[in-house]
């Protein structure tokens, strides 16, 4: 059994995971770690509903968590495991950050777009981005898995084989996306709830959002160039899913089947992706719980344009799921293991 920790375990991700790992056939939980108190709790004191698990939630301390785990998920805020990184994967822990904090390849992009100093720089060369079914050989042999955003892997997911296939503009892709509420973390969520339900608003637009140098870093690897992208994310009014909406500008002009064909050939043998079929648009209530991605697409051949529709559950595909999912593949798991 692999020896397993949550840090985090308070919060929207750390619940998730803990919603999937105690379900996992190769897995024991060995430690959960919140803050809060200084004190031990029993988990059933921080959620009622897991009265089954006999576990207790202890205070952080690097040192011992790496005496009793072999794997352990970070899903804590920006900036805050810069400490903890370092004892770990010194120790041979393996960890899977769930945070930005190793997702960017220079250091100095991360300051500028996250605003706050990178403490732990020389361990962002030794971290893999963890998108499960595009770096699957790196995954295997990491032992820092930076997990991606939730915005970056629907859009990247949604517009790979197009981005790879040389028959769109890499410099004019347009993406609008939208996300339930939770993926803004607990807290936010509570005060939206509160204060804004129901609304529905873009925000950080016109360039905005941290994650817009994820998502061009990534297809920029991807594609071999330079990728620019204009990205508008949205809050939309439910508690979880998401939903991005992708236009890219063809070079050429193709049959959507034709465009559907290669996805479904990029993606072979990828039990969490799937391609639909020409005209069935998928929507958050399709993914919802499950660790897929779901892509749509279709040409306007008005303005030989492509528009791409992908579907995740943010606390899934888009965090805790892919999370595990990068563990199975690290552990020589099945993919699927408890997912
Ligand atoms: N939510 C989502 O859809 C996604 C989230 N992520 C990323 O995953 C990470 C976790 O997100 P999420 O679960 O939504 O966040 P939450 O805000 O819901 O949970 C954060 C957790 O971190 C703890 N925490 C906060 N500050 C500190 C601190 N200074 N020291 C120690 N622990 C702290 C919180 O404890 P306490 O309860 O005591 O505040 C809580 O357990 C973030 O980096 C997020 O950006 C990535 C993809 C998707
Ligand atoms: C709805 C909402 O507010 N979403 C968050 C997503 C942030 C997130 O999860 O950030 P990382 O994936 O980079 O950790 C936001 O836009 O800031």
């Amino acid at each position: 059994m692999i020896r397993t920790g949550i840090v985090g375990i308070t919060g929207y991700t750390g619940e998730e995971l803990l919603k999937i790992l105690s379900k996992h056939p190769s897995v024991k939980i060995t430690g959960l770690y919140g803050r809060g108190s200084s004190e031990e709790r029993h988990l059933k004191d921080v959620y009622p509903h897991f009265k089954c698990l006999d576990l207790r939630v202890e205070a952080l301390n690097a040192k011992q968590i790496a005496d009793k785990c072999d794997v352990v998920f970070l899903a804590l805020p920006h900036a805050v495991a810069f400490e903890v990184v370092p004892h770990l994967v010194d120790a041979g822990v393996k960890v899977i950050d769930l945070s930005a904090d190793f997702r960017l390849a220079r250091p100095e992009v991360y300051e500028k777009w996250y605003n706050v100093k990178h403490t732990a720089k020389e361990y962002v060369c030794k971290s893999v981005y963890g998108l499960s079914e595009l770096n699957t050989e790196k995954i295997k042999r990491a032992l820092l898995v930076a997990n991606p955003g939730c915005y970056p892997t629907t859009v990247i997911l949604g517009c790979v084989p197009a981005v790879k296939s040389g028959f769109i503009d890499l410099r004019r892709i347009i993406i609008d996306s939208k996300s339930g509420i939770s993926g803004a973390g607990r807290k936010s969520a509570q005060t939206y709830f509160e204060d804004e339900h129901p609304n529905f608003r873009a925000y950080k637009i016109a360039g905005g959002h941290r994650h817009v140098p994820e998502i061009e870093q990534e297809l920029s690897i991807l594609s071999g160039e330079d990728v620019t992208i204009s990205f508008t994310p949205h809050i939309m009014p439910v508690e979880r899913g998401m939903l991005s909406t992708i236009y890219v500008d063809m070079k050429e002009q193709i049959a959507t089947a034709a465009i559907i064909e290669k996805y479904r050939e990029f993606y072979s043998g990828r039990h969490f992706i799937k391609i639909l079929d020409e005209d069935v648009m998928p929507g958050i209530k399709d993914v919802l719980n499950t660790n897929y991605c779901e892509i749509s697409m279709k040409v306007d051949e008005r303005t030989n344009r492509l528009i791409i529709v992908s579907v995740i559950d943010n606390l899934v595909k888009g965090a805790s799921g892919q999370a595990v999912q990068n563990m199975n593949i690290m552990f020589g798991l099945p993919e699927t293991a408890g997912l």
